[in-house]
């Protein structure tokens, strides 16, 4: 599949978020940023990608999720948790990078900070009901099914 991408950091021309392997399901995002940035404990900050894609087929989004080197190692995560693209966004990517451990962090320019997951989507209508067809789990939830 091709997504049109375009380039608004220049030092993202030869270093477009490329599948690391064959088998790859995350395209790195780097960190465009002009200088080192200093997250300290439990703070975040709102961090330019140089990129803007867009996707355009309602069938398709982009989750930016954590890379789990930096997120497990480093505390280096979201802070939206899960960054969603809609398929009509045309805006750079940003990366909300949240410092969630105890020890500060600094991003280098152009580190892989997080990665972009393509997605398909079904967008689906409501068709408004009184009572749902019996089903085996009916309204059980929220650990009904046992613990072990
Ligand atoms: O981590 C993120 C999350 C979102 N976006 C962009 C793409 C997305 O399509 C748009 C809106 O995101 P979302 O719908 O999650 O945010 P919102 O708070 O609902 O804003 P809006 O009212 O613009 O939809 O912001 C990013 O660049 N990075
Ligand atoms: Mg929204």
């Amino acid at each position: 599949m091709k997504i049109d991408v375009k380039i608004l950091d220049p030092r993202m021309a030869d270093q477009l978020p490329a599948y690391a392997t064959p088998g790859s399901a995350g395209l790195d995002l780097r960190a465009c940023l002009d200088a080192p940035l200093l997250l300290a404990p439990n703070a975040w900050q709102l961090v330019p990608t140089g990129i803007a894609i867009y996707l355009k087929d309602p069938g398709y989004a982009a989750l930016i999720l954590p890379r789990s080197g930096l997120g497990h190692k480093h505390g280096i995560v979201l802070g939206n948790l899960v960054g969603l693209i809609d398929s009509d966004y045309q805006g750079q990517l940003m990366v909300s990078a949240w410092n969630r451990s105890d020890t500060a962090f600094t991003l280098q320019p152009m580190e892989r900070l997080a990665q972009l997951v393509i997605v398909p989507v079904v967008q689906a209508q409501f068709n408004v009901v009184t009572d749902f067809p019996a089903s085996e789990r009916g309204e059980g939830g929220y650990g009904s099914t046992g613990k072990h």
